[in-house]
């Protein structure tokens, strides 16, 4: 593949898919590809252009994207777990703030080639912007034909825990952001993470967006609120943006390192010998205006 970085994000996503669609047999098993990015990195941006791309490559293939977004907990079920002590669980977003077994039920259900079915999705602007799950009119619908690719878009996927408290410690002796926070809310995260690695263990491949300064997240973010106040007339303002985005930069000082080092750690056995020299992870390294600082297959 050309690693060449005049090559937007999306055009290296697909030359790094194609390797795969055309060698993989689509009447066993569907793909799963993972697209793990912080936030405003582009994974909603890449995402809907790889699926355009593969309706009118691969016509015969039909493929989705779905967002851990989508399957956030109901509005209730937020509302309660947010009057828990944990500060980092007080509101969407965080490892332990998604209806996990739905999700995996509804991987399993595509896995199963299952038809005529639907994917709840999520809509932000419910209740204040507090959100909720989304009319059922709005939810993703599985017609008669079976999904072929499935991308799973999500923040942390593919982010795995440490393995004890110890390790936990010694990261938040490192960094200020954590120190932030009670210890006990941190151990709890990384439980929470726990609980998403079966379904990490469903991805086939991923392709995942580094960054060399979290810093930026807090702008891009930023960037999104004034656009999203151009075209509705309100939003967050910068300090809002810069309070919100604390709580999603703890996870990232906890984890993010470690996962841009070795990528999807667990994974469903590919049985399509075809298929075994592959690299599982595309690494796009990439600069703070989106473009393509960096191309690896890890
Ligand atoms: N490669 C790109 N070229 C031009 N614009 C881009 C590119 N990638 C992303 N954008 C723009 O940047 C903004 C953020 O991108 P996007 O919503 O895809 O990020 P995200 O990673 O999905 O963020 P979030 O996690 O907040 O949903 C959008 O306005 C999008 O159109």
């Amino acid at each position: 593949m050309p690693h060449n970085t005049l090559y937007s994000a999306f055009e290296h996503s697909t030359d790094f898919l194609n390797n795969i669609i055309t060698k993989w047999d689509f009447s066993k098993i569907p793909l799963i590809v993972s697209i793990s990015g912080p936030q405003g990195s582009g994974k909603t941006y890449v995402s809907t252009k790889i699926i355009q791309y593969i309706s009118r490559e691969y016509p015969q293939l039909k493929s989705i994207a779905v967002s851990t977004d989508d399957l956030y907990l109901k509005h209730s079920d937020q509302v309660k777990l947010s009057k828990e002590d944990n500060v980092l669980l007080k509101g969407r977003g965080l490892p332990g703030t998604h209806d996990i077994e739905s999700f995996y039920n509804i991987l399993q259900k595509l896995i199963n080639r299952d038809n005529n079915f639907e994917i709840p999705t999520y809509d932000k602007s419910k209740f204040q912007g507090e959100g909720d799950r989304a009319d059922r009119e709005n939810w993703i619908h599985i017609g008669e034909k079976p999904v072929d690719i499935i991308i799973v878009e999500g923040w942390f996927n593919g982010f795995t825990p440490l393995v004890n408290d110890d390790e936990i410690d010694l990261k938040v002796q490192a960094s200020k952001i954590l120190q932030d926070y009670n210890k006990q809310d941190l151990y709890e995260i990384n439980s929470n993470l726990d609980l998403y690695q079966k379904i990490w263990e469903l991805f086939d491949y991923s392709i995942f967006f580094n960054v060399d300064d979290l810093e930026w997240i807090k702008d891009w973010r930023i960037e999104q609120e004034h656009a999203l106040i151009k075209i509705k007339g309100s939003g967050m303002s910068d300090d809002q943006v810069v309070d919100f985005i604390k709580r999603y930069l703890a996870v990232y000082e906890l984890y993010y390192k470690d996962f841009t080092e070795i990528g999807l750690a667990n994974y469903r056995k590919i049985s399509n010998l075809k298929l075994k020299g592959l690299k599982r992870n595309l690494k796009l390294t990439l600069y703070k205006d989106r473009s393509v600082k960096q191309v690896e297959e890890i």
